[in-house]
């Protein structure tokens, strides 16, 4: 570098050391700020008491309002007592205090069974059944364990995860991936250095595949324990058994703001429940005077009054799915378009991906003279002036979900559209008004037929809890429910285990790869049907994923339950590769689980039918999905606008295609990466001959339920009633020994949903009879070992 160069860097040194000092300055502030607000919170005062009793209990239940400390501050309570620190095999357990003062915020909670006396009975409760779980332990095949170091906090939902990591890393004053960090399926910003991880509870439950004993983690935190997902069900009966081994150096907390306690202080032997009284502001919860006929212009209403009405504070609306979001989105801005000037002049943003979109920077001001008035009236009242619409699903890409999390401008309100993915432990800021529609999207799942739907219905009581729960969490909230006080008493309680209405078979491929042979008798809380988990096994042999002895086979089995994919998707995935077609079947397999990416509007049906005829495939939906895929990949990477247009001009969902896309990466990466849990499986592609795909869906999808036939139709063969029809799927020939269709099912999306359709049409010509007549030895062999293992308990 000369001098000069010196020179002139010198002021901008200069400038950008100030500018270090001021952000330093204003980051010291605010973390003063944050710590001021943390000693305000109701689980602070009951720290000392929440420690004293896990030193004591192997198992603490914790029960608090929402937004009274459990997600941010129990971690960080754990840690700061040396919970979360290892290598002398004690750590915490032995040095910290082991009572300090109590400040009376925390009390074993009486009726909710949670006295050490209470414990005992669950400790017999427990008694007999738990051989499976211990078969989990002795998996780990004598791993050590005593050294974990680490704090593993799970939540149902990864927007849940990255955020309070985000929060709880600035509580700290640390940088994200350092002592506190976060891993989700497919990114993990955690370090060595990582003391607390927040986690999704199904990515532990992988961590379980590997290390049974969990031996990473001195303490596992279950939070949001009431939304019982699968996987938080399949983790509490292994904790369960991890607990037996581990015994004294292995914690759990288990936690939420609506939870039956006695449930959860009856399973685990020795378990303790507390309960964090009082909650940090009000939420004023309001009922509508009648039954809403139509709960979506219910929704709308509510909202565009709010912002109408109300003070400052953003508007958080929960609806069940996304084209319930897409629709919300353009009603809310025709409706504002036809409101009065003064609140007309909020222009709706769109979604971040159209940006310039009529109302995007909010110009709705310029030249209305009367519209300035209104607009300095409503700053009086301390009213912003303008809307922003935001949507949140899951299906939505991370970089466009976080934009819900950023600050409105000055002088906007922001209006997020959201399904139950904000339900739970997400503190949005900014948000004071809730308006719950009481509706939700619900798994359901058909164990006779092996189908899985999705259908709208009510919501739980915990679920209304929790959604009011996001108001009043940075001062005094309002929720709206649009339903009558009366019909929320009629709704339930709780909402069912997911694990008792979902499709088993990855948990019984997990479950089978942790050693747990057993599945049957293994210690569910809350055990499914035993039907369902029946047609799992079926299913996983069928797959070839295991043998005839019920054993997860090397080859198939064992692979399969790395793949972080449906085990039925995986099966294409392996058969794939041995067909040389890994390249199609992966693009096909990321179209088939990202979302619908067909738009469909009602009245442009003649458009979207043209447009759809150049992607057409006559060999079957997948062929068709991969075309659209192929179409997208050959359009320049970099350029949006090229992008945007072909999906408009094809009537295809550009957020489902980037979906897919990001899906396909990933699964690359994964299938060839030469160490577990990557396959190093080689990925060819079979250009333009269909056939070895076609071998690999079939392979994958219904390997001995059906064949493809050299005229391109299907036969199926009797396994069960382990089948799968399309609902246009023609009957072709009904022979002897199997029924010939021209179709069969291509995911399980689209069977998912037309469930009701497919039992209506072909219950009957699939009769049980029929089946039971020509079920294969080797499948009846499954059900026997099953049986078998039934009857040996
Ligand atoms: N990202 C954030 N921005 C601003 N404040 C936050 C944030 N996260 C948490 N807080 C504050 O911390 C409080 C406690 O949040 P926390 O998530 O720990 O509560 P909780 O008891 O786990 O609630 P829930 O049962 O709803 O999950 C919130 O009420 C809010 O005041």
């Amino acid at each position: 570098m000369t001098d000069n160069d010196y020179e002139n860097q010198r002021p901008k040194k200069q400038r950008r050391s100030g500018d270090l000092r001021e952000n330093d300055a204003a980051a010291a502030e605010r973390r003063r700020r944050i710590d001021a607000e943390r000693r305000q919170l109701p689980a602070w005062a009951a720290r000392d008491k929440l420690l004293a009793l896990l030193q004591q209990h192997r198992t603490l239940v914790l029960v608090g309002e929402t937004g009274s400390g459990k997600t941010t501050q129990i971690p960080q309570f754990l840690l700061s007592a040396k919970f979360g620190r290892g290598g002398s095999g004690k750590g915490g357990l032995a040095n910290g205090s082991a009572g300090g003062t109590s400040h009376g915020g925390a009390s074993n909670s009486p009726g909710q069974g949670g006295t050490p006396d209470e414990a005992g009975d669950g400790d017999a409760a427990a008694g007999p059944g738990p051989g499976s779980a211990r078969t989990a332990a002795t998996a780990a095949g004598g791993r050590g364990h005593g050294g974990g170091h680490c704090i593993a906090v799970t939540q149902p939902r990864r927007v849940a995860a990255m955020t309070v990591a985000r929060r709880v890393a600035e509580e700290m004053g640390t940088k994200i991936g350092q002592q506190v960090g976060y891993a989700i399926r497919f990114e993990d910003v955690t370090s060595p250095a990582t003391r607390i991880k927040y986690m999704t509870d199904g990515l532990l439950l992988r961590e379980a595949l590997v290390d049974p004993l969990l031996s990473r983690y001195r303490v596992v935190i279950i939070d949001e324990a009431h939304e019982r997902t699968v996987h938080t069900d399949v983790l509490l009966g292994l904790i369960k058994g991890v607990q037996a081994r581990r015994g004294d150096d292995f914690r759990l907390v288990v936690m939420s703001a609506t939870l039956d306690a006695a449930r959860f202080v009856d399973y685990f032997p020795g378990a303790v429940a507390a309960l964090v009284r009082g909650r940090q502001f009000p939420v004023q919860v309001l009922y509508t005077a009648r039954p809403e006929d139509n709960y979506l212009d219910a929704a709308i209403n509510a909202t565009l009054q709010v912002h109408q009405d109300e003070p400052e504070g953003d508007v958080l609306v929960f609806l069940t799915g996304q084209d319930e979001i897409d629709s919300a989105e353009r009603l809310l801005k025709d409706r504002l378009s036809s409101l009065p000037a003064a609140a007309r002049m909020a222009g709706v943003g769109g979604a971040a991906e159209l940006p310039g979109e009529e109302g995007e920077g909010g110009g709705g001001a310029e030249g209305e003279g009367g519209a300035a008035a209104a607009a300095a009236a409503a700053a009086a009242v301390g009213r912003p002036r303008e809307l922003l619409v935001l949507p949140i699903y899951a299906a939505l890409p991370p970089e466009q979900q976080m934009k819900v999390f950023e600050p409105a401008p000055p002088g906007t309100r922001k209006a997020i559209l959201a399904t139950n993915i904000a339900e739970t432990s997400i503190t949005i800021p900014g948000v004071r008004y809730v308006v719950d529609t009481g509706h939700v999207k619900s798994r359901d799942y058909n164990a006779k037929l092996g189908l899985e739907s999705l259908a709208v219905v009510p919501v739980s009581q915990a679920q209304a809890r929790q959604r009011s729960g996001r108001a009043g969490r940075e001062g005094p909230g309002k929720a709206y429910r649009l339903y009558t006080e009366s019909d929320f008493s009629q709704l339930a309680a709780t909402t069912p285990p997911e694990i008792t209405r979902c499709n088993l078979a990855s948990v019984v491929l997990q479950l089978k790869a942790m050693g747990i042979d057993d599945v049957l008798g293994f210690d569910f809380m809350d055990p499914p049907p035993r039907t369902a988990i029946l047609r799992s096994l079926e299913l996983l042999f069928a797959l070839g994923a295991l043998d005839t002895s019920g054993k997860l086979t090397e080859e198939v089995g064992l692979r399969l339950s790395r793949l972080p994919v449906d085990p039925m998707f995986g099966r294409v995935l392996l058969a794939a590769a041995g067909l040389g077609c890994g390249v199609e079947a992966l693009a096909v397999v990321a179209m088939v689980s990202a979302d619908n990416v067909f738009h469909t509007p009602r009245q442009k049906e003649a458009e979207w039918r043209a447009a759809r005829i150049k992607f057409l495939s006559r060999e079957g939906d997948h062929l068709t999905l991969l075309n659209v895929f192929r179409g997208f990949m050959e359009l320049p990477k970099e350029s949006n606008k090229a992008r945007t247009s072909w999906c408009s001009d094809n009537f295809i969902n550009i957020r489902a295609m980037r979906k897919a896309e990001d899906i396909y990466t990933q699964l690359v990466r994964f299938m060839g990466h030469p160490s577990p849990p990557g396959l190093g499986l080689p990925l060819a592609t079979c250009g333009d001959e269909t056939t070895p795909l076609r071998r690999a869906l079939t392979a994958g999808l219904f390997p001995h339920a059906a064949r493809l036939q050299p005229d391109g139709s299907y036969r199926v063969i009797a396994t069960g009633r382990q089948v799968f029809l399309h609902p246009t799927s023609v009957l072709l020939e009904r022979k002897p020994d199997c029924l010939v269709f021209n179709e069969l099912m291509h995911t399980s999306r689209t069977y998912a949903r037309d469930a009701t359709a497919i039992e209506a049409r072909w219950l009957p010509e699939l009769a049980p009879a029929f089946f039971a007549a020509k079920a294969s030895a080797a499948t009846a062999g499954v059900s026997a070992v099953a049986a078998g293992a039934a009857a040996a308990r």
